[in-house]
Parts: C-alpha cells; sequence; structure tokens
C-alpha cells in the first residue's frame, strides 16, 4: 500500500505528510507548510506533501551539480544497468503506485496499472537505445568540403547537458516523469522532478523505486510545493541546463522567461479527427468514442473536435451515440470509463463551454448531467465556429461535432486552431489520406486510428502552441545532450590508399 512496506521511508506518520526526496535522502521541508492533494471524486484531502523552500531548492540544485560531475564519468553500460533496475522495481510495485493515481487523479484502476507497466518498459527501453544511439560517435574528413585537403579529422560525440529539470502533467504523474527521467540519466545528466500537485504521491513513490536502485546521491530529486509558488524559482534557477515540460499555457510562459537552455515543451492541443464519405464507418465511430473519452477525455492526444463531412454525420453520430451509451461512469476504484475529472474548476470550466454551446444552439446528443467533479459523456452535434467549445480544449469528456461539406473546410479548421499536436483523419484512400496529412499543420496524424503518443518510441511533437521540440524516447535522449567535437590537425594532407 501507498507510504508502507518498503514506501514507510518516504511518508511522514506522525505529520501524515510525504516527504521530499533530496541528496539520496527522504526529508521534511523547513517550511513546516504542506500542501493538500484533493481526492478528484471525495473532494476531500487525500494526502498531503512537502511546501518546498527556494533554500531547499537551492541546496538539490548545487547537489546535482556535483552528483552529475560523477554521473557523466560513470561507463554508459553502469547507467542503463541501473535503469533496467529501477524499471524492474517499479514494475515490482505497481500495485501501491497504481492506488496513489486512483486516489489523487481518479485514473480507472486498470489504467492505472498500465500506467506504471508502461513506464518500467519506457525506462528499459531508453536504457537500451541510450546504449546504442550514445556509444556512436562521428567521424568527419575535411576534403569533403570545397577547398580543403584531407588534413583535419573531426571527432564528434554527445555529451551531458548537465542539470534537467523536470515538470510533468497531472494527467500522467508516473509516465511523462520517466519520459524525462530516463533520458536525462542515461545521457549523463542529474535530474530535479518537480512533480504535479495532483499525482505528487504517485511521482514520489516512483522516485523511491530509483532510490531503492541504487543511484547515486544527489543525482535524482524531487522537490514538492504548488507550481504556481515554486515554478518560477524552479524554471529561472541558474542550475538550470534544460527544461523538459508537459502541461498547458504555463508552458508558453516558461519559455519566455527561461534562460539560454534547451527546451522540450509538450503543451496543449486540440486534436481533430476528419471523417471523410468513404472510411469504414464503424471504424470511425469506436476511435470516436476511444479517443474522445478515455481517461475521460483528459489526454492532450484526445480527439476534440470531429470535422465530418454532412453526408455520413448522421449515421456516424447514431453509431457513437450506442456506443457512448455503454460507457460506465462512476469512481475510478470501479474501473469505469468516466471517472470524476481532476479538479472542482476543471469541472466549473467544462461546464462552461458546454453552457456556451447550449446557449448558441449546439445539439445535445445526451442530457448535460454533473455531480461533483464527475461529468456524464456529452456529444455535441452541429457545433459552430462561433462556439468556445470549436477551438478551446475541455480536458474533460465532452466531444463537438462539427459538420463540414468539404475536406478543404476541415483541414482550413484543423489549420485555423492555435495548437497543432496531433490530428487523425479516416478514408479508404491512401492517396487523399496522404495528401490530408500533408496538409494538417499538426505534429503527427494519424490515418485510420485515434491520436496517440504511443508507442513511446514514436516521434511525438508539437506545432504552434502545442510545442517546442520533439518526444519519444530517442529524441528525448539526443534532445538532452550536446555535440563535442574534437579536431586532429594534421601537418600535412594525408588520403588513406592514395
Ligand atoms: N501535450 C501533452 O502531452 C500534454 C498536454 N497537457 C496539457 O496540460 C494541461 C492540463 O495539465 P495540467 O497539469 O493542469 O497543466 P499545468 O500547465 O497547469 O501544469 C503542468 C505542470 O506545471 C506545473 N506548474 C504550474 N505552474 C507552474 C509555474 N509557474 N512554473 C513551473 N511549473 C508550473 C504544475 O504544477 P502544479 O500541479 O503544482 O500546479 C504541473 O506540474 C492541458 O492544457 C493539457 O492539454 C497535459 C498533458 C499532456
Ligand atoms: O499527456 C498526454 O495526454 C499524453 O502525452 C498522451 O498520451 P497517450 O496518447 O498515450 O494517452
Amino acid at each position: 500500500m501507498a507510504g508502507n512496506g518498503v514506501f514507510a521511508e518516504i511518508y511522514d506518520g506522525e505529520a501524515e505528510v510525504y516527504k521530499y526526496y533530496a541528496e539520496g535522502e527522504w526529508r521534511k521541508s523547513s517550511s513546516a507548510k504542506s500542501v493538500s492533494i484533493i481526492n478528484p471524486t471525495t473532494r476531500k484531502t487525500h494526502f498531503k506533501v512537502q511546501a518546498c523552500t527556494q533554500e531547499e531548492v537551492n541546496k538539490v540544485m548545487d547537489a546535482a551539480k556535483v552528483a552529475q560531475k560523477a554521473w557523466a564519468r560513470t561507463p554508459l553500460w553502469k547507467r542503463a544497468e541501473l535503469l533496467h533496475k529501477a524499471a524492474a522495481i517499479l514494475k515490482d510495485h505497481k500495485a501501491p503506485i497504481a492506488h496513489c493515481l486512483v486516489k489523487e487523479i481518479a485514473k480507472p484502476a486498470k489504467d492505472a496499472v498500465t500506467e506504471v507497466v508502461r513506464s518500467g518498459d519506457l525506462v528499459s527501453y531508453t536504457a537500451e537505445e541510450g546504449v546504442r544511439i550514445l556509444g556512436e560517435g562521428k567521424l568527419l574528413v575535411s576534403d569533403s568540403f570545397p577547398g580543403n585537403e584531407r588534413s583535419k579529422y573531426c571527432l564528434s560525440s554527445k555529451i551531458p547537458l548537465g542539470v534537467v529539470l523536470a515538470i510533468p502533467p497531472f494527467n500522467y504523474p508516473v509516465n511523462l516523469a520517466v519520459s524525462k527521467i530516463a533520458p536525462a540519466l542515461i545521457a549523463g545528466n542529474a535530474l530535479v522532478l518537480k512533480p504535479p500537485t495532483q499525482g505528487a504521491v504517485a511521482a514520489l513513490h516512483m522516485i523511491h523505486c530509483f532510490h531503492l536502485a541504487g543511484f547515486p546521491k544527489g543525482l535524482i530529486s524531487c522537490v514538492t510545493g504548488k507550481g504556481s509558488e515554486i515554478g518560477d524559482f524552479l524554471t529561472m534557477h541558474p542550475g538550470v541546463n534544460c527544461i523538459s515540460f508537459t502541461g498547458g499555457d504555463t508552458g508558453i510562459a516558461i519559455s519566455k522567461k527561461a534562460g539560454m537552455i534547451p527546451l522540450q515543451m509538450e503543451l496543449g492541443g486540440k486534436d481533430a479527427c476528419i471523417v471523410l464519405e468513404d472510411a469504414d464507418l464503424d471504424l470511425v465511430a469506436a476511435n470516436i468514442v476511444k479517443g474522445g473519452f478515455s481517461y475521460s477525455g483528459q489526454r492532450c492526444t484526445a480527439v476534440k473536435v470531429v470535422l465530418i463531412m454532412d453526408s455520413v454525420a448522421d449515421e456516424v453520430v447514431e453509431k457513437v451515440k450506442s456506443k457512448m451509451g455503454k460507457l460506465t461512469v462512476g469512481p475510478p476504484e470501479d474501473d469505469c470509463d468516466i471517472t470524476p475529472v481532476v479538479t472542482e474548476s476543471s469541472a466549473n470550466f467544462i461546464e462552461g463551454l458546454v453552457m456556451d454551446a447550449k446557449e448558441k444552439g449546439a445539439t445535445f446528443c445526451q442530457e448535460y448531467r454533473r455531480e461533483g467533479n464527475l461529468i456524464w459523456p456529452l456529444l455535441l452535434d452541429h457545433v459552430r465556429p462561433d462556439m468556445r467549445i470549436a477551438w478551446e480544449e475541455p480536458f474533460g469528456p465532452v466531444l463537438p461535432i462539427i459538420r463540414i461539406h468539404s475536406v478543404e473546410e476541415g483541414i482550413h479548421h484543423c489549420n485555423a486552431s492555435n495548437f497543432g499536436l496531433q490530428g487523425c483523419v479516416f478514408t479508404s484512400d491512401i492517396n487523399k489520406a496522404i495528401m490530408i496529412s500533408d496538409a494538417m499543420e499538426t505534429g503527427t496524424v494519424q490515418i485510420n486510428s485515434a491520436p496517440a503518443r504511443g508507442p513511446d518510441h514514436f516521434p511525438f511533437q508539437g506545432l504552434k502552441d502545442s510545442g517546442i521540440g520533439s518526444q519519444g524516447i530517442t529524441n528525448s535522449i539526443n534532445m538532452m545532450v550536446k555535440v563535442k567535437s574534437t579536431v586532429i590537425n594534421l601537418p600535412a594532407p594525408s588520403y588513406t590508399m592514395g
């Protein structure tokens, strides 16, 4: 169970607050303040974490800098070995970590276990990929550039950046944390994690698995506290050499404040699903329901607007409605499909979008229903571009349908968004699919399937306000290194076999 057994040392039972992790130890903050984590289902405080101070952040950064120097001198195979060990420990303890996800972010029980197992697999794969790509360098010879003789040999290899700051969002507090931690570590960096408040306790348990694996003191740290309070101090800290952030508009603000350091930003999305007349309509309906309502729509890759040719819209709407009728609604402990959204303010925001659509005349395919943070799945048909829901990201179980009369109209709506994460197109004509994919201004287009980040080694990136850089295991490793060259200058040109 959470905070028990091997996890006992991460919990201060007297004060009933989880500790933070610094210099290889679990510590109480000198602030003597805590941050409450509200269970989205009960809307009561379920866990508490330390509200770390700026002084504690400074210490963590100093320790990270020292530990990173030694870690960079640790052979690559040894770094990989420790990551494999952490992955195995993480998977062995999937039950208590999944329990935290259920209580902190109302993730359905089965999905919570899947998140932890997927995270273990991600860490192992990163270790293997790191050994492959960091073990290789490059040799360039000078005579390929005009005017040069073959008198210079350039050896380049990938070296660590230093200290990486990782800030994941609430919806995947374990998986989107390890997708930053593992690449940073295999590449020889130190890592400071600031977990999301909702999801912080799951993240602390995950960090303890790395602790148990035996990583050196100070190399990994985890400081807790509200992003609004310690966020700026962390992201503008001079000890940080790289920020990997996933979340909402906060990322745009961070990118404006951060210094001359590499940024990996994975932000919001308004993923469009374009449906053509020749599509397999059963496949479309299944993907709209899965894509729109998995984890109650709280995925950056959720289908967030359906752009469907009017001639097939009635049929698809009927199929989607019938599938939605089978979705179970209730607590995450019962493994329901639709569970309470993460906070009351999130539920209020979603409700605001629904009311705006109602006032402006959208067709409600189901009655709008809400109890506390629990919102029943809702399909809104005949949505028009003057409605907020046509453009804004509900991050909840509410899906708008816009009927279109040409493919161009669908592409135009998709590209008029300030977001550009993913999109999908359904058609049986592969040539049309490719041309539509080319025209869509999004980081990824899925053909005949709903958007998704995984498999986790695929490149994952957002255009426009959806992000900076590219993720996916290989790209994340490459983002967390810099290239270093050493040039050998020969006294005279030298041509082999010449
Ligand atoms: N593209 C993608 O892969 C994903 C995008 N998202 C987007 O994220 C949003 C929802 O997730 P949510 O967690 O609420 O996003 P937020 O942007 O609110 O929070 C993300 C993280 O940033 C932290 N944070 C908050 N303020 C600051 C600050 N000033 N400086 C540094 N860190 C800060 C949060 O901590 P705290 O919790 O303590 O506030 C949290 O750890 C949606 O817009 C969604 O689209 C979400 C998941 C994936
Ligand atoms: O944070 C998110 O929402 C994701 O990165 C989406 O991941 P998924 O497509 O695997 O749900």
